[in-house]
């Protein structure tokens, strides 16, 4: 894989936040949520980003996709250095690089119907929204096409996550980047929803980044992982690589939590995990 271009490069990103102050005696606190993060995310590559809740994997993710931007360092993405691109440039971005995100209830508008939910982001880029591609879109799914007259909350939590992923893919995205999209769905939809992207992404040549606090999941989608701890990039590998002989102690801690194998399988998080051996969270 060293030939194939990169499709995401992150090169040293800092973001920092200053919280409001609580006493005027004291400065305003400042959180270190991203500590000088690299990495770099190869073209049809499966990548996944895991870590413990506050690491700073959504921050990470927000920055690769323009929704906020970086302290300091730069995000490249498919060769253009989109750091400092005012929106107006930022077009590009937006058509080829889609997210699906957590709670598909508070990401989906639940006053629309699903078909316009599905043809938004065409709208918005002033691309044509026919019937057919919403069709086309909803099948892709599974979802059936009469799906498209309804509104959000007539589906379950894990149809609702397939209309948020046919919503992604409607501008024909190159990179999609998934934000934990399972971990609010039932134990038992998890494995659909997984297949479902894992089956899109083989089918449309997508490049995937794909961030979990829970390991079996990265483990069951990724050709390769990060592991993030505190702002930081600890490791980098080919996932099984990783799995089977983790270099960096705060893998080794993740990993060795995994034996706990039922409690992985019955969706356990990075947290759970360490929990269960005693140690904090
Ligand atoms: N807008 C913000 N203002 C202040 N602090 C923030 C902001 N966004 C994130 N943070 C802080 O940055 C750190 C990293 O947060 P982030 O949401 O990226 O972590 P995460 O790994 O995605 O966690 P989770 O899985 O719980 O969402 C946390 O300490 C968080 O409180």
């Amino acid at each position: 894989m060293t030939d194939t271009p990169a499709a995401i490069q992150v090169v040293d990103v800092v973001r920092t936040y200053t919280r409001p102050r609580t006493s005027l005696l004291r400065p305003a606190p400042v959180v270190r949520a991203l500590r000088g993060v690299n990495l770099e995310v190869k073209e049809g590559e499966r990548f996944g980003i895991v870590g413990e809740s506050g690491c700073g994997k959504s921050t990470l993710l927000r920055i690769i996709a323009a929704l906020d931007h970086a302290t300091s360092g730069h995000v490249v993405v498919e060769g253009t250095d989109i750091t400092r691109l005012p929106e107006r440039r930022l077009r590009f971005l937006r058509e080829n690089l889609q997210l699906v995100f957590q709670d598909p209830m508070s990401s989906l508008d639940p006053r629309m119907r699903v078909r316009d939910i599905i043809a938004e982001p065409l709208v918005v880029q002033g691309h044509p929204a026919s019937g057919a591609r919403v069709r086309e879109l909803l099948e892709a799914v599974g979802l059936s096409a009469d799906a498209g007259d309804r509104y959000p909350h007539q589906f379950s939590g894990g149809q609702r996550q397939r209309i948020s992923i046919a919503r992604a893919l409607a501008p024909r995205p190159r990179i999609l980047i998934a934000d934990e999209p399972v971990s609010a769905l039932d134990v038992s939809v998890r494995a659909q929803v997984l297949n479902l992207i894992s089956d899109l992404v083989d089918e449309l040549n997508l490049t995937l980044v794909f961030v979990s606090h829970d390991l079996s999941v990265v483990k069951h989608v990724c050709d390769r992982v990060a592991v993030m701890n505190a702002g930081q990039i600890v490791e980098t590998g080919f996932t099984g690589d990783v799995y089977a002989a983790p270099q960096h102690p705060y893998t080794q801690r993740l990993v060795s939590a995994i034996p706990t194998l039922h409690r992985a399988l019955a969706g356990a998080t990075t947290t759970d995990l360490l929990a269960a051996k005693g140690e904090p969270g």
